[in-house]
């Protein structure tokens, strides 16, 4: 018949392995930390205690990551309770719910007072059917309340998470570049799972968690009171000490929810890079390293998790020690009034009852703090990316050109450019010029700056002086989906979707009917190899596991392009990483794809060079030269050098 309060029986601070049985709304009780898999990544032959060796210091930013949580939990919870927007009234639905299942339960132990002194000691069957009557009516209701106030929560708490990851991987998207460079995948996978739950504990769950406690504490209290007024005193008087406990364990237990936190997106990101190099590490034998560098993330993991569930043990029995040093100074005093004739024994019975009822509440109370306190370390890390300004933006409504049909004139005036928090300018001064249907080839040293003019050219970044322009219009004074759908960019490394060959090329122009995508591949010379596959179109194809090779990949992606049918044109070093028969044969369908369309190919490759209308060298983010193929040949500059040093002279 109980609600319990959220997050009020957990042990707090529970980070990756609290999943999948995490702390619902209601009646779950939580796995204490002792029942955890602790020994999940732990080497069961290695001591428990933290074995720093060579190769295993931690660096001072994860030190400090690890150790300094600073954010209040009333500051964290203003920040995401907004998104609770939208379900606030079926919130009241489960406070109300919760405050009649405390009520139910307050009448259901006066009816036990009553049934025990009227037809327990009376011996009286008549005095038994109408307690028993509205007993049972109030445990039937109680039930129905329970029922319907758990679902609710379970369905509230979960579009909570539902909305909150769904707004932080919509802001992730939005983050430039460098965003992805700062910070590991596996620790960002690991924010957007496991933090995202956490903050769900101390939002909808701890809302109702409290409701709840109070709720009960407030019924139960009363009920004693009106019982035994100065018998509930003088067991109250023992009831801070719950309370102080609670807070010499709240500190602790949030560095220690921290340290939980920050291991576990450590654990992913192990994982996840190793696996994705296990080809690296398989050809130059690092199995042991990628072994040791798990093994120490693990006990990183496990030296907190082992802190967090010795804290939560040790909190759970310091408060059991309490409940009972309270409940025996019920019975001395319970003992000595029904000796001097002033309580029943069905009094006693009942106020002994309240008690059992009360702890629990009071106990979550203090709980539900710690567990609040525990759930802002996951707030941290996800305001960590929720702070994260994306460095490009769309121009305000109204201020934005118009859609037009664009030409494809590429403009680069005296473009400047810093990466943020870099100290040295990446480009400067550099200006460029491409009409429509031109080809620009970009050469130049490696470090020179030639990707970083795609990343402004897609607009990843703003120039920090001069403007980048397409058909004359400054790029951002156009929406960002109307820049990209009219600059096509085909990247240093293929991209390719989890999903069929089909769907990696349709994805180039959403709708494209069979016909369009087959035609693409046949003019990006792909289709003879995908329909020699088994399963054609169809064949499903992933990142990592492809079966298709490197210059087949490509393939794909100019059949994507082809599909795309932009104006513009961006091709970050097309050949790179290609043999040289299959560097062959991806250039005639790059021409295919090239013509008609504006062109600016990034390239140390310089086969294509004599094809292009104008070249530019770089030079540490400097245009040091430009001119035709044969210019720059005849000028013996650095271009001449390059060319030299690629064809062997
Ligand atoms: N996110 C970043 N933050 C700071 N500096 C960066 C960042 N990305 C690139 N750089 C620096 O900017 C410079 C130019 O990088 P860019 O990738 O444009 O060179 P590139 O000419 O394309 O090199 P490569 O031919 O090797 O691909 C390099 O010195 C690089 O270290």
């Amino acid at each position: 018949m109980r609600l319990r309060a959220i997050g009020a029986e957990p042990a707090p601070g529970r980070g990756r392995h609290r999943r999948p049985g995490r702390p619902r709304p209601y009646g779950r009780h939580q796995p204490s930390g002792a029942q955890r898999p602790l020994t999940e990544y732990a080497d069961h032959d290695e001591p428990y205690a933290y074995e720093g060796g060579a190769g295993e210091e931690e660096t001072a930013e994860r030190t400090a990551e690890r150790t300094t949580p600073q954010l209040p939990a009333r500051v964290a919870f203003r920040r995401f309770w907004p998104l609770t927007r939208g379900d606030r009234r079926w919130l009241v639905l489960i406070c109300v719910c919760v405050v009649a299942a405390a009520l139910a339960e307050t009448a259901a132990i006066l009816l036990f007072s009553n049934l025990t002194d009227h037809a327990l000691q009376e011996g009286s069957l008549s005095a038994f059917w109408s307690p028993a009557g509205q007993w049972f009516a109030v445990a039937v209701l109680g039930a129905a309340v329970g029922y319907a106030g758990n679902s609710l929560a379970v369905w509230t708490a979960e579009r909570f998470v539902l909305r909150l990851r769904a707004r932080v991987f919509g802001h992730v998207q939005d983050l430039p570049p460098h965003f992805f460079q700062r910070h590991r995948q596996g620790d960002l996978v690991e924010r957007l799972t496991g933090d995202v739950e956490a903050i769900e504990q101390m939002v909808v769950s701890g809302v109702v968690g409290t409701v709840s406690a109070l709720f009960s504490t407030v019924f139960f209290a009363t009920a004693a009171f009106w019982l035994r007024w100065d018998l509930a005193l003088a067991t109250f008087v023992l009831a801070p000490l719950f309370w102080l406990a609670a807070r010499r364990f709240s500190g602790r237990i949030k560095a220690v929810a921290r340290e939980e936190r920050v291991a576990d997106g450590a654990i992913t990101s192990v994982v996840e890079e190793s696996l994705g190099n296990i080809v690296l590490t398989q050809a130059y034998n690092r199995k042991a390293a990628e072994e040791k560098r798990l093994r120490r993330e693990a006990r990183a993991w496990m030296r907190a998790s082992v802190a967090g569930a010795r804290m939560s043990e040790l909190y759970e029995q310091l408060v059991e020690v309490i409940e009972t040093l309270c409940v025996l100074a019920v019975i001395g005093l319970g003992a000595w009034e029904i000796s001097q004739d002033r309580m029943t024994i069905g009094q006693l019975l009942a106020f002994a009852a309240f008690l059992g009822y009360l702890y629990p509440p009071i106990r979550n109370l203090g709980q539900l703090g710690l567990t609040l306190t525990a759930a802002t370390a996951g707030a941290e890390r996800l305001l960590d990316i929720l702070d994260a300004e994306p460095a490009v933006a769309d121009p305000p409504p109204g201020a934005a050109v118009a859609p037009w049909r664009v030409h494809g004139t590429v403009e680069f005036a005296r473009v400047g450019f810093r990466y943020p928090g870099a100290r040295k300018r990446t480009l400067a001064q550099v200006s460029l010029t491409a009409g429509p249907g031109e080809f620009v080839l970009i050469t130049g040293e490696s470090g020179a700056g030639k990707s970083t003019v795609s990343k402004l050219l897609l607009r990843f970044y703003d120039p920090a002086e001069g403007s980048v322009r397409l058909d004359g219009v400054p790029l951002h004074a156009m929406p960002l989906a109307f820049l990209r759908e009219n600059v096509t960019l085909l990247p240093q490394e293929t991209l390719i979707l989890h999903d069929t060959i089909r769907e990696n090329i349709a994805c180039g122009r959403p709708g494209a009917t069979d016909h369009e995508i087959v035609q693409a591949a046949r003019d990006a010379a792909a289709h003879d190899f995908i329909t020699a596959l088994p399963e054609g179109y169809d064949t499903p194809i992933d990142p990592h596991t492809a079966q298709l090779s490197g210059g087949q990949l490509q393939r794909v992606a100019i059949a994507r392009a082809m599909l795309r049918n932009a104006p513009v044109l961006v091709l970050d070093e097309p050949t790179t990483g290609l043999d040289a028969l299959s560097a062959r044969r991806v250039v005639r369908p790059l021409r295919r794809l090239m013509s008609g369309r504006t062109t600016i190919m990034i390239t140390h490759d310089l086969n294509l060079a004599p094809d292009a209308d104008r070249i530019l060298v770089l030079g540490h983010g400097r245009v040091v030269e430009t001119g035709t193929h044969r210019e720059l040949l005849a000028l013996g500059g650095t271009y001449a050098r390059l060319h030299g040093s690629q064809n062997g002279l």
